[in-house]
């Protein structure tokens, strides 16, 4: 019995788009979703009531950050995640793999696992696929990652081999590690580099490990566009229909319309949040820096098309003067904002699939927010 179930709703009929329902020990999230990342167990500059209100249903959290600091032994004495952070939504964390790759600077990988210094005062750690699972399952959340290599975008195709069987072989460590199948639904995650042959083995064995739901982790780290699609179409195919795709660190509107279209269900990113904190917004014309000298008498709001509280109560040159003040609360209307705007695309984009208008829509929209901006 796992902790999820996946409802495959309706498939597309003019993508391989799919509108599911995943149930999950803390609610029922509907899919396609974009998840809002809480790296340190908050949401930079948003509580809990601002994230339903905006209508996030899932959020990330991360056993790299945590487990360096308060730890997750704290954690788990708090009552878990939920309970620490006040959360009663679904909570998704990742392994920390990727964490210790893209923030620890000395970092040894063996068959054993990974040792690194901490980014935060450079004591030595390790971590194994055993007690990255150990460190999972005292966070908590509904649904967990496998501990996995994100194998760099440059690596040539041996490395990435290697690479790639060993996230396999980890894979199994973290099955068997894992205490609470039934609680938290653990998912395997796809690797294999930029190369067909490695992404459909990697598929097609982390597939016969029968996980509850499935990444596709090894992209959004450099590569172009079209290669992410790419391999998108080389891979997905060999994910079962019946069990939630999830896209790591994938959010980028017109990143997250093309993996809708290929049939990815979940997606996250920083990117949202992280922007607005340095003053770069979403808008349906493409986005708008608004530190920029010609939104300083500019009385309308953000986007004149968007239903969040920051856009219905401040206008673009209010919001202006505050980032040039250095006023905290600019930061906080402009991540309710960017996200409002990610999680209301996903719910326009749920209904362009219930209605089978799914291409239409995304015509409509990269022609208003001029695809190349991205
Ligand atoms: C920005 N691009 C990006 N590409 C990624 C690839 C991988 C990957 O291949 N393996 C794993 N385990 N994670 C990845 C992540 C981190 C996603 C995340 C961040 C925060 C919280 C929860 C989850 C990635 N992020």
């Amino acid at each position: 019995m796992s902790a999820i179930r996946y409802e495959l709703i309706k498939q597309c009929k003019q993508s391989g788009a799919r509108l599911g329902k995943l149930h999950t020990p803390h609610g029922i999230i509907e899919t396609p979703i974009f998840m809002p990342v809480g790296t340190q167990a908050t949401v930079k500059a948003m509580t809990p009531e601002e994230l339903k209100e905006i209508g996030a249903q899932i959020i990330l959290s991360n056993t790299y950050h945590l487990y360096l600091r308060p730890g997750e032994r704290l954690v788990e004495r708090a009552g878990g995640l939920h309970e620490f952070m006040n959360w009663d939504r679904p909570i998704l964390t990742d392994s920390g793999g990727f964490q210790v790759f893209s923030l620890s600077d000395l970092r040894n990988i063996t068959e054993e696992g990974v040792t690194f210094r901490s980014h935060l005062d450079g004591s030595k750690h390790f971590i194994s696929p055993e007690k990255a699972i150990e460190i999972e399952n005292a966070l908590g959340a509904d649904i967990i990652m496998a501990f996995d290599e994100c194998t760099p975008y440059e690596a040539d195709y041996e490395y990435t081999k290697n690479s790639m069987e060993r996230t396999l072989r980890w894979a199994e460590r973290c099955k068997s590690a894992h205490k609470k199948p039934d609680k938290q639904a653990l998912f395997g995650i796809v690797q294999g580099g930029m190369f067909k042959d490695l992404r459909e083995i990697s598929a097609k064995e982390t597939v016969k490990m029968d996980f509850p739901g499935y990444a596709v982790g090894g992209l959004s780290i450099g590569e172009p566009k079209d290669i992410m699609y790419q391999v998108l179409d080389w891979t997905v195919p060999f994910l079962p229909e019946n069990k939630p795709r999830y896209l790591m660190g994938v959010g980028s509107p017109d990143a997250l319309l093309e993996g809708v279209i290929r049939g990815i269900d979940m997606f996250d990113c920083v990117l949202p949040t992280r922007i607005a904190r340095n003053g770069t917004v979403f808008t349906s014309k493409g986005k708008v820096v608004i530190k920029n000298a010609e939104h300083a008498e500019d009385f309308s709001p953000l986007d004149d098309e968007c239903d969040c509280y920051t856009c219905k109560n401040y206008s673009r040159a209010y919001i202006r003067h505050l980032f040039k003040a250095k006023e905290i609360l600019a930061a906080r209307l402009a991540t309710i904002h960017n996200l409002r705007f990610l999680l209301k695309l996903m719910e326009d984009i749920r209904r362009a699939i219930m209605e089978d208008s799914l291409l239409d829509f995304k015509e409509e929209f990269f022609k208003k927010y001029g695809y190349t901006q991205d």
